[in-house]
């Protein structure tokens, strides 16, 4: 199986909401939310691939030094198993923007549940929900 490794970020505000990206139609798993991020490329550190993807999918910048390690998520699904490192982080500049044709929104805590997700995020849930 080959493992494939997302980098994610739970992006929280000042009011402790949690920016959720609803994944566009045509691609996989069309109308799931998910944290923002994406796939690390060869040579490059999950920071780095965070921030690039932060820049490129919202239009924010950030810093490792505000990247702090959360959980993970494990899952294998049909054609590769993902492993998902999810940081935390609170400080960033700019707005986020939906620049590839997301739909952005940010999300209490307690609401999480309520927006359907990828199967690997569900047990990230409860871990984010209790440590927030
Ligand atoms: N960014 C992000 N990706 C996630 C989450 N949960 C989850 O299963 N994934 C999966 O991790 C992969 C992320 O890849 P990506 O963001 O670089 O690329 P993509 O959406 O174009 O994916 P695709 O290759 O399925 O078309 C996708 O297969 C996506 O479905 C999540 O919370 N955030």
């Amino acid at each position: 199986m080959k493992v494939v490794l997302v980098s994610a970020v739970a992006l929280i505000d000042a009011e402790g909401r949690i920016l959720l990206a609803q994944r566009p139609e045509g691609k996989s798993m069309a109308g799931l939310w998910e944290f923002p991020g994406g796939k690390v490329e060869p040579g490059e550190t999950p920071e780095a691939a965070l921030i690039r993807e932060l820049s490129e999918e919202l239009g924010i910048g950030t810093w490792s030094s505000c990247l702090a390690p959360l959980t993970f998520a494990s899952h294998s699904y049909d054609d590769f198993h993902l492993l998902m490192p999810l940081f935390a982080c609170r400080k960033w500049e700019g707005i986020p923007q939906p620049k590839e044709g997301q739909t952005l929104k940010w999300v209490r805590a307690n609401a999480l549940a309520e927006y359907p997700m990828p199967p690997a995020d569900v047990p990230i849930v409860p871990i984010l929900r209790d440590w927030l």
